[in-house]
């Protein structure tokens, strides 16, 4: 059976102790192969929003399903299952484990899925090659560059096919050359057909995406394009040597970029690191 969409909120609100109402009614669908980017001002709601796509808490009133199921109506064990199953994160910061080389890494994420050894040794070495680090399996993070250990937790997040991924400001702490590879990474996930969603405040990345959602004061205030059609180049991707394809495709090209926010790693990174047994 087929899953209408992979992301539905319906009237979704949060109010947070103190009375902060965080989001205020928040109606969102996503379909199946959408790349989006979730933009908006410091505390518009963004992160909150990305705690409810990622059943990382319950919203106060309001539905939310995620890859088809209601997430009212599962237990915490389901629900740890269904992120298991359903969603890969990535977050600014890598949150891999030092002393432990990439293919290792990317393994212990399926730990959780019951996966068989030998197959999740299979799947993160497969899952480093689509990303690009097939020749840096035994790698540890601290031999490879910025750009390298977020290809390597994007490798985690995708190892166990997930239907959606969620990445939180993934190239904040890259330089553009390095924030390219990750980029053209993610564009030829969403060729592949997985759903991406980009919480982001760098323009040029909101831009490159094909459906950018604006949020302000807890509600969704512009929704613009359709999220399925590719899109075109690699912001920042000057001086990027990991987009062979890229430059030979001659496709538009768009300026580099001038260094994105940086903030503090959000609630999400630490609970999500919590899920996936913390590391950090
Ligand atoms: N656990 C919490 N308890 C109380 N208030 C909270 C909590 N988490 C967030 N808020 C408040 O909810 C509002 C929305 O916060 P949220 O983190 O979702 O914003 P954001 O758009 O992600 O911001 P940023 O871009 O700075 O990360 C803000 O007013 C924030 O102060």
């Amino acid at each position: 059976m087929s899953v209408p969409y992979v992301v539905e909120l319906r009237g979704v609100t949060k109010v947070y102790a103190g009375d902060v109402q965080a989001l205020r009614g928040v109606d969102l669908t996503v379909a199946g192969g959408e790349l989006l980017a979730i933009v908006g001002p410091s505390g518009s709601g963004k992160s909150t929003m990305l705690h409810m796509i990622g059943t990382l808490d319950r919203p106060t009133s309001g539905t939310v399903r995620i890859d088809g199921f209601d997430v009212a109506g599962l237990s915490d064990r389901e629900l740890s299952a269904l992120r298991g199953r359903s969603l890969g994160f990535v977050f600014q910061q890598f949150h891999l484990a030092p002393g432990v080389s990439a293919l290792d890494n990317v393994a212990e994420g399926l730990l959780y899925t019951g996966t068989p050894r030998r197959e999740r040794r299979e799947r993160a070495a497969a899952a480093l090659e689509r990303v690009g680090l097939g020749h840096r399996l035994a790698h540890k993070p601290h031999q490879l560059s910025g750009g390298e250990q977020q290809r390597v937790a994007v490798a985690r997040a995708v190892a166990g096919d997930p239907p959606l991924l969620l990445a939180d400001e993934p190239t904040g702490n890259l330089d553009s050359a390095a924030g390219a590879e990750v980029l053209s990474v993610l564009r030829d996930l969403h060729a592949a057909g997985t759903t991406i969603a980009v919480i982001t405040h760098d323009a040029e990345i909101a831009e490159w995406c094909p459906r950018r959602v604006r949020v302000r004061d807890g509600r969704i205030v512009d929704d613009a394009g359709n999220g399925a059609d590719p899109p075109a180049g690699v912001p920042g991707r000057a001086g990027s040597t990991a987009d062979a394809a890229d430059q030979a495709d001659g496709s538009a090209d768009v300026p580099g970029r001038t260094g994105s926010a940086a903030d503090v790693p959000g609630r999400a990174e630490r609970a999500a690191a919590d899920i996936t047994g913390s590391r950090t």
